[in-house]
This record gives C-alpha cells, sequence and structure tokens, in this order.
C-alpha cells in the first residue's frame, strides 16, 4: 500500500464531529505516516482553545491562522491530516489541500448532533444545521466521498478510505 500511495497526503474534510481526528490518527498509524490536526496545532500555536480563540481574537484571526498552518503542514509528505470543519470555506485553503487526495467523511445531522452535544471547544457547533446546508457543496469538491454510517466503529471507517486510496491515484493521474 504505501509503496502505492508514493507519499501522497490525504485530507479529511467534513462538518465538526465527522470523525476527521479520529479516523485521522487511525490511518496515520496504519500507513505508517505522519498525522496532523490543524485544530490541534492552532491551539498550539496560539496557547488556547479555539472556543478562546473565537471570543478573544475572532474568527477571521482564527482562519487566518488555520491557512497558515494548513500551508505548513502541506510542505510535508506521507501525512495525513485532520483539518478544521471550515478549511473548505477559504480558496485559498484549495490550493494546498489539492496537493493531496482530500476525502469527505459525511455523517448525517443526527449521528453530529448527538456527537457535539457533550463539546464545548466548538463555537459554532450551534449553527450546525445552516453550516451544513452552506458548505456542502464544497465538501462535496472532494477526491473520495466516504458516507458514514452510525454503525461504523472508526476503525472501519479507515479500512474504507485506505481500499479506494489505489484507485483514486489512478484517476488524479
Ligand atoms: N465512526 C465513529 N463512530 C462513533 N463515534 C465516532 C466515530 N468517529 C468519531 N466518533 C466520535 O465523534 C466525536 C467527534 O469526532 P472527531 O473529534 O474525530 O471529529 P472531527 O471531525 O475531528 O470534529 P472537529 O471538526 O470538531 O474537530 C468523538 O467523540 C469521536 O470519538
Ligand atoms: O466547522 C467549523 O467552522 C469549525 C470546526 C472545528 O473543526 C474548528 O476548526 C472550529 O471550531 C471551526
Ligand atoms: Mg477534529
Amino acid at each position: 500500500m504505501n509503496q502505492l500511495l508514493q507519499g501522497v497526503d490525504v485530507y479529511l474534510i467534513g462538518i465538526m464531529g465527522a470523525g476527521k481526528s479520529t479516523i485521522g490518527k487511525i490511518l496515520a498509524r496504519k500507513l505508517n505516516y505522519r498525522f496532523f490536526d490543524t485544530d490541534i496545532l492552532i491551539e498550539r500555536v496560539a496557547g488556547k482553545k479555539i472556543a478562546d480563540i473565537f471570543a478573544a481574537e475572532g474568527e477571521e484571526y482564527f482562519r487566518d491562522l488555520e491557512t497558515q498552518i494548513l500551508k505548513e503542514v502541506s510542505a510535508y509528505r506521507s501525512s495525513a491530516i485532520a483539518t478544521g470543519g471550515g478549511i473548505i470555506q477559504k480558496p485559498i485553503n484549495w490550493s494546498y489541500l489539492r496537493q493531496g487526495l482530500i476525502v469527505w467523511l459525511d455523517v448525517d445531522l443526527e449521528i453530529l448532533k448527538k456527537r457535539l452535544s457533550k463539546d464545548q471547544n466548538r463555537p459554532l457547533a450551534g449553527k450546525l444545521e445552516s453550516l451544513l446546508e452552506k458548505r456542502y457543496p464544497l465538501y462535496s469538491q472532494a477526491d473520495m466521498h466516504i458516507k458514514c454510517s452510525s454503525n461504523q466503529t472508526p476503525k472501519q471507517v479507515a479500512d474504507s478510505i485506505i481500499a479506494r486510496i489505489p484507485a483514486m491515484i489512478m484517476n488524479k493521474k
């Protein structure tokens, strides 16, 4: 698999709660790749939680940091990258995402609501439905669409991504 992948990066996109961080970590382990999580890196650079960045500096500041971090991680090969749910909003971010394979984790709204009900660190969680509607056409531009059902474990989702990677690479050539 690794030979076939030739170090091509895998970017996970999708709305908050879709499983990008959870599945990205598993993918990286299985592919023997580096793992990056743009949200975690933003918190590290800013020295505070996402909710506090939004509250103190605002969303625009967060988005600028997000682009800067994405640019930096896109310089590495052989990595799986869990992105933030809104990374697809800025056109410039697509120029970095397009350097690898873009995988959209698509999860039903009811499952997302349950997953996010206890998350205090996602300031936009209250706008889930309208964000999903607005972003759907953007997520749809991914190379791979993974429709996740409620009974699939993160490991099973990671395996189904891995199974489809060779065909994706052929299509990109
Ligand atoms: N396939 C799955 N089955 C059950 N629970 C899952 C699955 N994938 C993720 N989860 C759970 O859903 C929650 C959200 O997952 P995760 O943090 O990976 O999402 P995310 O896409 O990274 O969200 P965000 O954009 O907010 O960072 C976590 O509690 C995680 O354990
Ligand atoms: O969907 C969004 O806009 C966000 C999702 C999270 O991953 C974080 O990047 C942040 O809370 C914003
Ligand atoms: Mg995440």
